[in-house]
């Protein structure tokens, strides 16, 4: 706030220093324009006066006029919008310089002017131009022949489109053309600057298509065309080729300035992003300067100069306190727009006194501004290069950055991708492990139950074997005769049963001993088994030293072949136990016939039995049956 004051504070303190060399300029006067040899230069604004408001087209008329109707003039008068303007100065000349004098109509826009020159002594036209040509280099001088001595009338009568000021000037054809070369080259200057920056940010924007850029082109033609509208040189170049626009340029020019002027501020400031006064007053002065350009057509010309005048004054303070607003709430953006735009606003400023007559006018004032504006496009050219150079840095910063967190994020992608790998492998392992070792509880398993399988066959069979003599025992034999029997049955099968004993075997236990005999009953037992057919006939041992063989599928003839056979057997197997060797005999009794029901199964047996009874009783060592 302190630099805004320091602004404000700036713009007053030119703007009273130049009232003030005005005022004072005004107040030291001649009644007349005394011209002798001493001067090459005169002002006539302190000598002019006006008809303001007049309908007067022609000399005679104006001539006729009483002194009293003619007002006096302060400052270069402002002779109002739009209607013929008569000023007339007194001139006292006493030889002068030279001869070759130039009238200086220090304001551009008009459409012709007159001049007449009245001798005071005779009253007659001494000269005219009627319509007074310029000089071919400078539309706003016009060559004047002035008499060597006397008291002369200067009228100038004034036609234009638009507001009419007249800061007026005599000077010597010398003194003018040294101003002209001046005034060329620092045109030529100001142009040059000013193109230069056209094409530079034109280039600019082509190759970034940055809008920043196009939105300051369109802001350097707008002061192009609002400069060359307020000047001589626009006459120069086009005045009255387009009638219409010779109306319009100035009441046109301005509010596109501005409003050119407007958009690249709240673009450059970013002031549409912004949440506080200056988004909606740069708004309002887009809209403003917006309607006053459109309403050109349609406004009275005194009307729209003076809205013109108006806003343009408050649009200076409003544009500089916006960017330095801006600038105050830490955007460099607002400094460099503040740096740039704080001379010309004083320009402004004081071309706009100048313009309303707080301060007297001249052209040196339109020059002042084309200053300014050569120092604010340099300016703001160099604010648009920091501009675009910070944010390109803010953006590779930005992308570093991005491109930093996405190293990091891919790191840890990477990292992730490890550790899932590593989990699968660990998963793997631990599988492979898991499944060997369930292979190998497997395998044991396996074993386990095989060996589970070869201990119960063995405990089977030995359930099912006698274990001194190898034969089945008798409950094995019970169920596995019942299974022949029955097959015996349904297959019509003759069956044979032998039961045998051996003789006095009490005798052998007790003469050889008990072991002895026991090597007796394996042996004939392996006789037993050596004589029968273990795939289809039945060999048990049935009880101490009773044993029973069951043939099936035999004849009687057969199994009584058998058991002669095993009998005689027996007899001759010679028993070595202990270093001793002796014989036994068995008695057999043989049972066969076709079995019909199951019911018959223990009459078979008890039939055997009987028959064995009966070989015993006979005298044993026989079969019986
Ligand atoms: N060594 C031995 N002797 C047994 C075994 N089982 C039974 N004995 C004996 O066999 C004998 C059977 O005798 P007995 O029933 O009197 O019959 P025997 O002496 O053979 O006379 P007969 O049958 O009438 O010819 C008994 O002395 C039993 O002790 C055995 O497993 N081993």
């Amino acid at each position: 706030m302190q630099m805004i004051a320091s602004v404000l504070g700036l713009i007053l303190f030119m703007a009273s220093s130049l009232m003030l060399s005005s005022f004072s300029g005004a107040t030291s006067k001649a009644p007349y324009l005394e011209i002798s040899a001493s001067q090459s230069h005169y002002v006539l604004t302190p000598y002019q006066s006006f008809l303001q408001n007049t309908d007067q087209a022609h000399y005679e008329d104006v001539n006729e006029l009483s002194n009293s109707v003619w007002q006096q003039s302060t400052n270069a008068p402002h002779l109002g919008v739009n209607l013929t303007q008569w000023v007339r100065i007194p001139i006292q000349i006493n030889a002068p310089k030279t001869d070759k004098w130039l009238l200086e109509v220090g304001w551009p826009n008009f459409s012709y002017i007159d001049w007449y020159l009245k001798d005071q002594a005779t009253g007659k036209l001494i000269d005219h131009q009627v319509p007074a040509q310029s000089t071919q280099n400078d539309q706003l001088s016009f060559p004047i022949s002035l008499p060597s001595t006397g008291s002369y009338m200067l009228y100038i009568k004034v036609v234009g489109h638009e507001k009419i000021i007249l800061p007026l000037a005599l000077k010597t054809l010398d003194i003018h053309d040294q101003e002209i070369h001046i005034r060329s080259l620092l045109t030529g200057l100001f142009y040059g600057v000013l193109c230069a920056m056209l094409f530079y940010n034109l280039s600019l924007y082509a190759f970034t298509h940055e809008s920043n850029y196009g939105a300051y082109c369109l802001y350097v033609i707008s002061i192009i065309f609002y400069t060359l509208s307020t000047s001589s040189h626009y006459i120069s170049f086009l005045h009255g080729h387009f009638d219409w626009f010779d109306q319009y340029a100035y009441r046109i020019s301005v509010p596109i300035a501005f409003l050119s002027a407007a958009i690249f501020i709240r673009k450059f400031l970013l002031l549409s992003e912004r949440n506080d006064a200056t988004q909606y007053v740069s708004k309002v002065a887009i809209l403003i300067w917006t309607m006053i350009f459109l309403m050109t057509p349609i406004m009275p010309a005194t009307w729209q100069i003076w809205i013109i005048d108006i806003f343009a004054f408050t649009s200076c303070v409003v544009g500089l306190w916006i960017s330095s607003f801006v600038w105050y709430k830490g955007d460099p953006s607002g400094k460099y727009i503040t740096i740039a735009w704080t001379p010309l606003m004083i320009a402004t400023f004081v071309l706009m006194m100048g313009l309303t007559n707080i301060i007297s006018f001249s052209m040196n004032l339109y020059y002042l501004q084309n200053i300014a504006f050569t120092v604010e496009v340099l300016l703001i050219s160099t604010a648009l290069a920091e501009r675009i150079n910070r944010e390109r840095q803010e953006r590779e910063e930005a992308q570093a950055q991005s491109i930093y967190y996405e190293q990091r994020s891919v790191e840890a992608r990477q990292r992730e991708i490890t550790a899932q790998q590593h989990a699968i492998e660990v998963e793997r392992t631990a599988k492979e492990n898991l499944e060997q070792q369930v292979a190998e509880q497997t395998s044991e398993l396996k074993l386990a139950m095989y060996s589970l399988t070869q201990a119960n066959t063995e405990l089977e069979i030995m359930s099912q074997t006698d274990g001194l003599t190898n034969l089945i025992n008798r409950r094995h034999f019970d169920r596995k005769f019942t299974e022949a029997f029955d097959r015996a049955i349904d297959a019509k099968w003759m069956m044979a049963i032998l039961m045998l004993d051996i003789d006095f075997f009490k005798k052998v236990n007790d003469q050889h001993g008990h072991q002895a005999g026991d090597q007796c009953l394996r042996d004939i037992s392996a006789i037993f088994q050596g004589m029968t057919d273990d795939k289809c006939d039945l060999c048990a041992r049935y009880g101490g030293e009773e044993f029973c063989i069951v043939l099936p599928n035999r004849t009687k003839e057969q199994a009584y072949d058998i058991a002669e056979s095993i009998r005689q057997a027996v007899a001759e197997k010679e028993i070595r136990y202990g270093g001793e060797m002796f014989h036994v005999t068995i008695s057999i009794g043989l049972y066969n016939a076709v079995p019909k029901h199951h019911s018959q199964r223990d009459k078979f047996l008890k039939h055997a039995d009987e028959a064995l009874y009966m070989a015993k009783r006979n005298g044993r060592n026989q079969v019986a049956s």
